[in-house]
């Protein structure tokens, strides 16, 4: 796989990458062009081989065959130290008996750099991280998220070019990860440095990255911006590894109506006239990927079937006409998450999540009717698994 960005501006070049432990290969035949200034995140579930990645990218491992550029050089056989690289790890790695200053000056002591430069550069990362009231602490006097701005620090110090973090937000409470999560995205926008960042939180990899490489069994799914990733899901392991709550799959076949395709499963249909893609042939077995806010549930008018009325509002409502009684659902759960609620439901024989304002008025076994967004839906190979 080549996933090509302009080579004139290329940061970080990963060609034909290929490591393995013996006979057990991680990563195969892995490409991938970072250019100068954008922030990569590397997603995807435990054991998929992301830090193994970024830690070729590192030097931190002899990689089996293939090549690693960093700026426009050949690093693939340079010590991790003079590479151009500053690392960022989950567990901070702070030296405990020297103070946050220690910290920072300690890479840059060993590398000769002369007092009044490392005071500089010290003050500089001090000020851009706001760490400077911390600078005469031990890591001990220090919170998990203070730790976390000293591990940054040390990167920052370094004056490289390319930064890699791994997970460095994972010991993190959840606010307090939010809060570091929103200073990366600004050190980002202040710097401009090339950042690699793995994780396994989709909702990091949707907020920080200018592209998302998802990865599963060593291999890139999808490289592409965080809106592409999420509207257009390559495969449905994407589909399903990105958004929360997470997308609902149905499964059914191509169907025509009136001159329109159709999705039909358990004697429902939903027009697909609005679809953004390639909709195959009548009778063609299909998944249909729905995200929960692109489904809106209405009350049913007395009289008729589903209408598709879509009381829930959220955009969805009278989108891909439905037909009589096409479209009739039951809630099944109604889970309420405070700024909205999440409505589980049952609709042609298969599980189905719909977002509902707060207010929505609907409850277990009531039934609605649904209309639904099927410009912002996907549909699936049954086979292959790949968007269609
Ligand atoms: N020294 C090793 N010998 C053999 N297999 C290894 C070794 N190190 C890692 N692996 C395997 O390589 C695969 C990828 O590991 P890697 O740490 O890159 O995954 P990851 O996606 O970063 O997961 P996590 O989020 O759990 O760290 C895993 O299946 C792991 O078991």
């Amino acid at each position: 796989m080549n996933q090509m960005t302009n080579p004139a501006a290329t940061s970080v070049a990963v060609k034909d990458l290929r490591l393995a432990y013996g006979s057990l290969t991680i990563l195969d035949d892995l490409s991938l062009d970072i250019g100068e200034g954008e922030f990569i995140v590397l997603l995807g579930p435990s054991g998929c081989g992301k830090s193994t990645l970024l830690n070729c990218i590192a030097g931190l491992l002899d990689i089996t065959d293939g090549q690693i550029w960093i700026k426009g050089r050949n690093v693939t056989w340079e010590e991790p130290k003079d590479r151009g690289i500053g690392m960022v790890f989950q567990s901070y790695a702070l030296y405990p008996q020297m103070t946050v200053r220690g910290n920072l000056a300690f890479g840059l002591k060993n590398a000769g750099l002369p007092r009044g430069e490392i005071d500089k550069r010290i003050a500089r990362a001090a000020e851009i991280l706001q760490i400077q009231p911390l600078l005469d602490r031990k890591p001990a006097a220090l919170s998990g998220g203070q730790r976390q701005r000293v591990a940054i620090g040390r990167a920052l110090v370094r004056d490289v070019d390319v930064f890699l973090f791994d997970e460095p937000l994972s010991n993190l409470d959840a606010k307090l990860r939010s809060e570091l999560r929103v200073e990366i995205k600004r050190l980002h926008q202040q710097l401009r440095n090339t950042m690699i960042y793995v994780t396994h939180d989709q909702i990091e990899a949707l907020t920080l990255a200018d592209r998302i490489a998802v990865m599963r069994g060593g291999i890139i799914q999808q490289l592409a911006d965080p809106k592409t990733i999420y509207n257009k899901p390559a495969n449905l392991f994407v589909a399903g590894f990105i958004g929360s709550p997470a997308m609902t799959f149905l499964k059914g076949q191509i169907g025509e109506r009136d001159g329109v395709r159709t999705f039909e499963a358990g004697g429902s249909t939903i027009a697909l006239d609005q679809y953004r893609g390639e909709v195959p042939a009548r009778g063609t077995a299909v998944i249909l990927g729905v995200r929960p806010e692109h489904v809106a549930a209405g009350h049913v008018a007395a009289g008729h079937g589903a209408a598709g009325h879509g009381a829930a509002g959220h955009g969805a409502a009278g989108h891909g006409a439905t037909g009589a009684g096409g479209a009739a659902a039951k809630v099944e759960i109604d889970e309420p998450m405070g700024s909205d609620s999440l409505l589980w439901l049952r609709f042609a024989g298969q599980a189905l999540s719909a977002r509902a304002p707060a207010e929505h008025g609907f409850k277990a076994g009531d039934a609605v009717s649904l209309g639904f967004d099927i410009s912002k839906a996907s549909l699936f190979d049954t086979e292959t698994e790949q968007r269609l």
